[in-house]
């Protein structure tokens, strides 16, 4: 078993009695960008949700370095390097910006999470002038910054974005693309959904089709490029 990859496999789920999952394998490569496509409802929130932690599976297995993490809370799974960036660029409204950091940051020692914080201001150099600034009080994209900020606190091996640019202006999505292709290219694997399919397939090697609950496709980002009729069907579906 390869230690730079994430796997899952037959993941099995309900969600108000409801299947949800019905069988759903995929592999997240450490250091490249892995797209996960398909329309509302398919199923790509839950499958996120599931591999987090946040909601039980029915069955399946999620394995990183040969260890289970399929069961484990997801305050656990967080620390064995699998976080989250949740849809709706959600952040602390009350908090300012360096308490929404800290908060990511609670599980650190006070100086690793100096230098936690430190290292995501390099990434997002723009939330500086921010740092007293509540939650509430910021733009989308800020938020969105913060929320990946959060997720990328104690340098996470794996990142999964739940709808990276949703509801968010064109610069904006521009900027955190940039982001996205970096913490890649630092060596992360990042499970990246994303509504505006040019965009994903733009940033990802490999890509995986959701419909109904199932993958319908996996393969290179290329070949959903080259037959855009996979990608018509899927969401049509
Ligand atoms: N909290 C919930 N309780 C019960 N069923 C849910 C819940 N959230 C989602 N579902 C159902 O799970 C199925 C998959 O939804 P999910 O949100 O995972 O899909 P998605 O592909 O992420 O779509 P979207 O882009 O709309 O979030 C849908 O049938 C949806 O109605």
């Amino acid at each position: 078993m390869d230690t730079n990859t994430l796997y899952v496999a037959d993941l099995v789920l309900k969600r108000g009695g409801k299947p949800v999952l019905h069988g759903v394998s995929l592999n997240i490569q450490a250091g490249a960008v892995t797209a996960l496509l398909g329309a509302n409802g398919a199923g790509k929130s839950s499958l996120v949700l599931a591999i987090a932690g946040a909601i039980e599976l029915s069955s399946g297995d999620i394995k990183h370095k040969n260890q289970p993490l399929s069961g484990l809370r997801p305050e656990q799974i967080r620390k064995r390097g699998v976080a989250i960036v949740p849809e709706g660029h959600q952040v602390l409204s009350e908090l300012s910006v360096l308490d929404n950091l800290r908060a990511a940051g609670s599980a650190c020692s006070t100086r690793k999470l100096q230098s936690e914080i430190a290292r995501v201001l390099d990434i997002f150099p723009e939330l500086n002038a921010k740092l007293n600034t509540r939650g509430g009080d910021l733009s989308g994209g800020q938020k969105q910054m913060v929320s990946i900020s959060q997720a990328l606190i104690a340098a996470p091996q794996f990142l999964l974005i739940d709808e990276l640019s949703l509801g968010l202006a064109p610069a904006v999505v521009k900027r955190l693309a940039e982001v996205v292709r970096q913490i890649a290219e630092s060596g992360v694997g990042v499970l990246l959904i994303e509504q505006f399919t040019n965009i994903a397939l733009g940033l990802a090697q490999h890509a995986y089709v959701m419909e109904h609950g199932r993958i319908v496709f996996s393969g290179s980002s290329q070949q959903l490029r080259d037959d855009p009729s996979i990608l018509h069907s899927a969401y049509l579906a």
